[in-house]
């Protein structure tokens, strides 16, 4: 039952009583846009002819993927069914998209700090996975209403009754309290947004406070600039009035106001616990930070709305172009898409087996890959990228420290302690897979906290273990262990010290500066000789001996060879005809173009790709 536009009520003059703020929060796929869609039809905000799916997610590489990146927010106007009496001014759903990954879980955490409620979606097929209980838990954290929604009822495979169980045990309601939706159909979207309304506590602010409104969201648009997605909390702000950033004091004038409603509608302001976006013409992300507060430059506000973090990288990676000559175009692609992204961070590097590069800083292996993509994709770059690592504080026996973010930074000399980052893992699964979860956790340098049955057949268990040990193919080993029924989460928890060593991969006796990594002490030997024989696989013979050598500081752990050849390329030419002499020449010249040189060794660049992204070392496609 669409409302009628002129019944909408204006963003800044809105009764707060009539604002519902939500998210929806669920485990990747389990149908949050699909579910968003229906919101969108139903509410008539998006006409039937210019619907597609996942309509609120823009970027190209969201609708491929099907996964939601960045957050967005809509202003839904709803009549619940119960006082669909025409005259009655409608209710004002403000509707924010989260994104589902690890990686984005600061700005999940910003979404729900914007809301009151949320909407807890769980696929009926398949039961709560381990970001169902990262969400539920962050959102519990916020004190957020919390609605429970079992999705895809429709398909053939749905067990509602057992989820609904399930569900209801664990946030501690009864199981005829848990929704049962179909976002395909829209079977009982309707009712979910009565529940909304019902349930939702409307937003509470002081109307003629000084304004504090809080950034959950900025992202740049080509023509506009930054477009920056706040909460209103505190009093009002209007268009044209000058607004400064409180963690950075930064002034601007506000040049647009208004809601999303799906498109960006102008507005005059927006009043307490309405959600919108704001323009003020600046160009980059990183002068509109997540999690900062807003207010007026004149008689703002003297204290910030709590919880601003800035946005921390948690795993590097050197990123190379394949041609050099790409070098500035790679630093110009850069610069353009941290317009959009205030996580990313990266400064020049030079390698010497690879050239001049960047080394980046992601939040996390999916942004690593996204970006990744971005560059290949959008900005038409081969790149190398090594192998990912993460931050290694070193302390030295002289009480010197140094945060090492490229193996090739680990210092030489007397070493007091490393340590390494640390995170808290979530892993859910059915009870069956149990022991293959701990042997793989336990081969990861991986403690058990604890172990809690959810039903009779899921279990969750809780290990704290090493990023450097996540980073790399413990998700891959993990569905491959589990079948893909086991789901992870992880966070952050700080540091401790640990037995690390840097192991370098020497040809002809010089170091490889790309294939330096830092290990665990019981792991340099296996990393060492799995290294040198992949190289002795990947690098062709050449026209003298080549010993491959892994070495811990100057003890060699490891050594493989590979064995001279003469190439003659005139060989088979007898005598005669210079020219056809010049071409086979000419042609052996063109081939040595496609090599990197290292010492005198010649490595042919698809030996890097492959010794840099083998399975273990690094392969990181589509984590999801
Ligand atoms: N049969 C059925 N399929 C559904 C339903 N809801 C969603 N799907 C399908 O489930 C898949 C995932 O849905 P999405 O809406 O992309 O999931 P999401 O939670 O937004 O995913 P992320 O953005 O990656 O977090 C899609 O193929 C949808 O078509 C439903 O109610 N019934």
């Amino acid at each position: 039952m669409p409302a009628t536009p002129s019944n909408v009520p204006e963003p800044s003059r809105t009764d707060p009583a009539l604002i519902r703020n939500f998210c929806i929060i669920a485990h990747i796929d389990h149908g949050k846009s699909t579910l968003a869609d229906r919101m969108l039809q139903l509410t008539g905000i998006v006409e039937e002819r210019q619907m597609r799916a996942q309509y609120l997610d823009r970027m190209d590489i969201e609708r491929e993927r099907g996964i939601t990146i960045k957050s967005q927010a809509v202003r839904l106007p709803w009549k619940p069914t119960e006082e669909a009496d025409a005259a009655a001014a409608p209710h004002i759903l403000n509707m924010i998209d989260t994104p589902g990954h690890v990686d984005f879980t600061y700005e999940v955490s910003r979404s729900l700090a914007a809301c009151e409620g949320c909407v807890l979606l769980v696929d009926a097929a398949q039961g709560i996975e381990a970001q169902t209980l990262a969400n539920l838990y962050l959102a519990m954290e916020h004190d957020l209403t919390i609605i429970p929604v079992l999705n895809k009822i429709d398909l053939p495979a749905a067990q509602p009754e057992k989820f609904a169980a399930e569900l209801a045990h664990l946030i501690g309601c009864e199981p005829e309290d848990v929704l049962k939706v179909s976002a395909k159909t829209g079977e009982g979207v309707g009712a979910l947004l009565d529940e909304v309304v019902r349930q939702v506590p409307a937003p509470v602010g002081v109307a003629d406070a000084p304004a504090r409104a809080m950034i959950f969201d900025s992202v740049y648009d080509a023509y506009r600039g930054v477009v920056t997605y706040v909460k209103v909390v505190d009093g009002k702000l209007g268009r044209r009035e000058r607004i400064r950033m409180m963690s950075t004091g930064a002034t601007h004038e506000l040049l647009e106001i208004g809601t999303n409603a799906p498109e960006m509608t102008a507005a005059d302001g927006l009043g307490v616990g309405e959600v919108g976006y704001l323009i003020t013409g600046v160009k980059d992300v990183r002068q509109s930070k997540v999690g900062d507060t807003v207010t007026q430059q004149n008689k703002g506000a003297e204290e910030p709305l709590a919880g601003y973090k800035d946005p921390k990288p948690m795993v590097f990676s050197g990123l190379y172009p394949l041609d050099g000559s790409d070098y500035p175009e790679l630093r110009e692609a850069l610069h353009k898409l941290q317009l959009n992204d205030a996580a990313l961070s990266f400064e020049p590097e030079t390698s010497a087996a690879l050239g001049f590069g960047f080394r980046v800083g992601f939040l996390g292996l999916l942004h690593l890959e996204v970006i990744r993509e971005r560059l290949e994709r959008e900005f038409n770059l081969d790149l190398i990228a090594t192998a990912p690592n993460v931050i290694y504080q070193v302390r030295m026996e002289d009480g010197t420290e140094h945060t090492v973010t490229n193996p090739t930074e680990f210092p030489v000399g007397k070493i007091a302690e490393v340590e390494e980052p640390m995170v808290r893992a979530t892993l859910l699964a059915p009870s069956e897979f149990v022991g293959a979860i701990m042997e793989l956790c336990q081969a990861r340098r991986g403690n058990l906290q604890g172990m809690d049955y959810l039903s009779e057949d899921r279990v969750e268990l809780r290990y704290t273990l090493p990023l450097a040990e996540i980073v790399f193919d413990f998700f891959d080993a993990l569905k491959s262990k589990t079948r893909g029924y086991a789901s992870l989460d992880y966070e952050p928890t700080g540091e401790q010290v640990a037995d690390l060593v840097k192991v370098d991969i020497l040809l002809q006796g010089d170091k490889v500066d790309a294939f330096s990594a830092i290990v665990h002490k019981d792991k340099a030997y296996s990393y060492g000789v799995r290294m040198a024989t992949k190289l002795r696989e990947l690098i062709p013979r050449q026209q003298f001996e080549v010993p491959i050598q892994a070495a811990v500081g100057s003890r060699v752990i490891a050594r493989e060879t590979v064995r001279a050849i003469r190439k003659d390329v005139l060989a088979k030419c007898y005598g005669g005809d210079i020219s056809r002499k010049r071409k086979l020449l000419e042609k052996q010249k063109e081939g040595k173009k496609r090599m990197k040189v290292v010492g005198r060794v010649e490595v042919p660049q698809e030996a890097f790709i492959a010794a840099l992204s083998s399975d273990e070392s690094g392969d990181s496609k589509a984590k999801k």
